[in-house]
């Protein structure tokens, strides 16, 4: 049995002595609470509600609370109402700290016990919410438990514990008596495979530590209370709300900064004050006898903060005084027009109003005075150069030469193209699609056609990329070469071991398609040696196959389930006059190393001998198309991505350009990406199939790729389903038989794929209905949109599909977001290619895990 005993404060599981020999395990928690622990959750109680008293999805997620469960969310919004209403004079909610707390494994019935010893008192009488404190966030699966006990009130309550979980909210059941009491509260989950997360959740890893906190309405029979606000818990209140300040609002960047500037005071050298202070040191601040100023200069994203001690007469307290009122006041303007949110504000409000409430309760005065009341928080400024692609940069900011002040981004965003060694600036400007940016400078992320694009968080620093590119590594002077060498070899480690790291995650599937595609770099370039080789052709004789229904019709041919051998296939059957999409299509699937997870498996075609008509015969994929199977599931985040990571792999593989054991597979484009030509298996992977309309990229004397498809492009839009042409391609604006415009058409295809699966995820949407399954544009111009309609929408309105708010507030839908932005570019070369999109999902993947 495993065992953890906490009196009244953190489970501090570092304290945790394992006794091998016994089955159990008991661990004396420190008894020490942060000072702003309590003030911490009444601070989350109170911001979580929204204006309008409704509660948002993420509050929900944040005290483990399912949908439609009990205890109900009106639980939590009673509370939250409670303490935002008292949060200025009234009562705080009463806290009580349970003694003692064990958890231990509940060996008969699966799952655990946490116990709770409360010492007597008459609030054991009133109702009661229970919270389980973590922490940090839960990491680690999802899971749906169960508690069970006689305390609570209902006795059995649901509770889901996601990632964004960070209290667990149980209801209480008043006792008759105020007696010392014991609580035992059983947790279990119902699938075995989350039992060992269960035990972890509460007594597993060593990091992982929760604190129980009983939480007594100050309504519920207590209101008659006196409720004074004394001194000290108005101390403790504005340096716990102090730092919450700093926290989130005060920029961390240490920036040489000026002393507080106030000529007529006799200044002490100033401190800097942000969110590493010490509570000591703002406890002394707080509790010192002279004014503290906390002086919030040049607010901005990379201002400092300050603070000064100042001896002060009468009459400059009253000064500073007053100029409190007007400073705060231009403060929350200037946090308005810096788009700061809604929550910095009322933090603020907050710290004023304990501030005052400080002066009024006790000698002690404080004050926040801004300092740069009429001066306006610099902005973020990037070197500015547009190219006439990218008109949309230039409403990202006020343009002055070659120089961009950023309106609503701190980011700088560059494109250069790589030419000869050399850096070629394409386009430098505020970016106003990136809204996180964590490198301080340039870092490249190629695109196609050696574009490398670089987003950054400096003033300036788009200005250039340090960018090496693989021809100057190779001709590196013997020292440089030396560096080279160390610095491949170095790569070459650090990837064998993220290989290694990963596929251990991933399992065989992962492990199987690193082997079937060797190919990992980012960069996607045709191999200009000539390759005609062709793997050999699998005839089949028509009267070895069994037709069975039809599952499919597309334009150019009927495609019916069948057998072969015992084995369940899809025989695709083109009528006489389409024997050059059969060929064309043959001709793919008989390409050499064609065999991938992603691609479906051809296994041979032939000719029906009396009526002159042509068949494919392939593996039959359980699930049918892609579209299909939105149209009528909705599906899970795991099944989501799994999708999503299969797709982008078969797309990778396709455009690979490998050699392997001297066979050569040239790059193919597929041009007639959708969701209906993507299958979906038993295993509800991804794989692509018709590849009529396919290019093979290569050249071969007398077999130039792209050779029977030309005619496609001179009429119009023969070749690939409309509403998944890229605007390029839509508007016949580039070479149409340039090989990387066909795989850029590709990745913008890819994306609204991607988009289509996303947006049947029942995960992005939290708790809101998944809407139904629409085509790309569907929303917006109907389901068969004209040309012009869709170059008018996609070209010249710069559209794309919209992506629904709910993804904003999880990361997972934030890097979604930008996979799709960087996908759909209107700038062709600045689309991420296949094997990018590939690692940003596996890193998306393995930052969640
Ligand atoms: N291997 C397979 N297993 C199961 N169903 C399949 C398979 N191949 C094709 N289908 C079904 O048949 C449909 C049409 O197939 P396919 O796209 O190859 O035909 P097409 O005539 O080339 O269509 P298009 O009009 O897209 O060119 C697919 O959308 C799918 O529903």
């Amino acid at each position: 049995m495993l065992m953890l005993q906490v009196n009244g404060g953190l489970w501090n599981h570092s304290a945790v002595t394992a006794n091998m020999d016994s089955s159990e395990k008991v661990a004396t928690a420190t008894a020490s609470i942060a000072p702003c622990f309590v003030d911490d959750i009444l601070a989350v109680l109170r911001e979580d509600i929204g204006r309008e008293g409704e509660l948002a999805n993420s509050s929900l997620s944040l005290f483990g609370m399912c949908s439609g469960s009990d205890p109900s969310p009106s639980v939590l919004l009673k509370l939250s109402e409670e303490v935002r209403r008292n949060q200025r004079t009234g009562p705080e909610p009463e806290v009580l700290h349970p003694s003692a707390a064990h958890v231990s494994v509940a060996e008969a019935e699966g799952g655990v016990v946490l116990t709770f010893d409360l010492q007597s008192s008459t609030l054991l009488k009133l109702d009661s919410v229970l919270l389980l404190v973590f922490d940090s966030l839960v990491t680690g699966r999802n899971l749906d438990l169960t508690f069970i006990s006689r305390s609570l009130q209902p006795q059995q309550q649901s509770v889901c514990v996601s990632e964004q979980t960070q209290y667990i909210l149980l209801t209480g059941r008043p006792s008759t008596d105020d007696s010392l009491q014991k609580w035992r509260i059983h947790a279990s989950t119902k699938s075995f495979i989350n039992k060992e997360a269960l035990n972890n959740l509460f007594g597993g890893g060593n990091n992982i530590s929760v604190t129980p906190l009983l939480l007594f309405s100050a309504q519920t029979g207590i209101s008659s209370r006196p409720t004074p606000v004394s001194s000290s818990s108005l101390q403790t209140s504005f340096l716990c709300e102090l730092k919450r300040f700093l926290d989130s609002f005060v920029p961390q960047v240490a920036v040489a900064s000026p002393p507080v500037q106030l000529d007529t005071l006799h200044s002490l050298p100033p401190l800097r004050l942000d969110s590493s202070s010490s509570e000591a040191l703002l406890s002394g601040m707080i509790n010192s006898s002279t004014v503290t100023i906390f002086s919030f200069k040049n607010w901005g994203p990379v201002s400092p903060a300050q603070h000064g001690e100042l001896s002060l007469s009468a009459a400059l307290l009253e000064e500073l005084r007053q100029r409190l009122g007007e400073t705060s006041v231009q403060l929350m303007q200037m946090i308005q027009e810096e788009n700061v949110s809604d929550r910095a504000m009322e933090r603020l409000q907050r710290l004023r109003e304990l501030s005052e409430l400080q002066k009024k309760a006790a000698t002690e005065c404080i004050f926040i005075v801004c300092t740069c009341s009429s001066a306006s928080a610099p902005k973020r400024r990037c070197v500015y150069y547009d190219s006439p692609r990218n008109h949309q940069y230039t409403q990202a900011g006020r343009v002055s030469g070659s120089v961009q002040v950023c309106e609503a981004t701190s980011c700088c965003v560059g494109f250069f193209w790589m030419m000869d060694g050399q850096q070629k600036v394409d386009l430098q400007a505020c970016d106003m699609h990136e809204h996180s940016c964590p490198d301080m400078h340039c870092k490249p992320q190629p695109r196609f056609n050696k574009m490398i694009k670089c987003v950054c968080k400096t003033d300036f620093c788009n200005s250039n990329i340090s960018w090496i590119s693989e021809d100057e590594e190779a001709v590196g002077s013997p020292d440089g070469t030396m560096r080279t060498t160390i610095a491949v070899v170095s790569v070459v480690l650090l990837f064998l071991m993220v290989c290694f790291w990963t596929a251990a995650k991933r399992g065989r599937s992962f492990y199987q398609h690193t082997r079937e595609n060797p190919s990992s770099s980012c960069d996607v370039s045709v191999n200009p040696q000539c390759s005609c080789q062709e793997a050999n052709q699998s005839i089949i004789d028509h009267s070895l196959i069994e037709l069975q229904q039809v599952v499919g019709r597309g334009r150019f041919a009927t495609v019916f389930q069948g057998k072969y051998k015992g084995s369940a296939v899809a025989v695709k059957c083109f009528p006489g006059g389409q024997e050059e999409k059969f060929r064309a299509e043959k001709e793919v699937y008989e390409l050499p190393l064609m065999k991938n997870a992603g691609i479906v498996l051809f296994l041979g075609s032939g000719t029906k001998p009396h009526d002159t008509s042509f068949f494919i015969v392939m593996q039959f994929a359980e699930h049918g198309s892609l579209h299909s199977f939105l149209s009528q599931h909705s599906i899970s985040w795991t099944s989501a991505f799994n999708m999503c990571l299969s797709l982008s792999q078969g797309l990778s593989y396709l455009h690979s350009d490998l050699q392997h054991n001297g066979v050569h597979k040239p790059s193919v484009a597929h041009r007639d990406l959708s969701s209906s030509n993507v299958l979906l298996r038993a295993d509800f992977s991804c794989v692509l199939c018709d590849f009529e309309g396919s290019a093979v990229l290569r050249s071969c004397v007398g077999r130039q790729w792209g050779r029977s498809h030309t005619q496609n492009f001179q009429g119009g839009p023969e070749v690939g389903t409309l509403c998944y042409m890229s605007p390029e391609l839509l508007e016949r604006a580039v070479n149409l038989t340039s090989s990387s415009f066909m795989l850029q058409g590709d990745v913008y295809a890819l994306a609204l794929i991607l988009w289509e699966v996303w947006m049947r995820c029942s995960h992005l949407f939290q708790d809101a209905d998944v809407p139904q399954h629409l085509l790309p544009f569907e929303l917006e111009l109907g389901p068969n949109p004209s040309w012009e309609h869709l170059i008018h929408h996609v070209c010249f309105m710069n559209q794309r599909p919209s992506i629904p708010p709910p993804w904003d507030v999880l990361p997972e839908g934030c890097e979604m977001k930008r996979i799709l932005t960087d996908c759909w570019d209107s700038d062709a070369d600045a689309r991420l290619t296949a094997s990018c999109v590939v690692n940003c999902l596996m890193s998306l993947q393995s930052s969640n895990t």
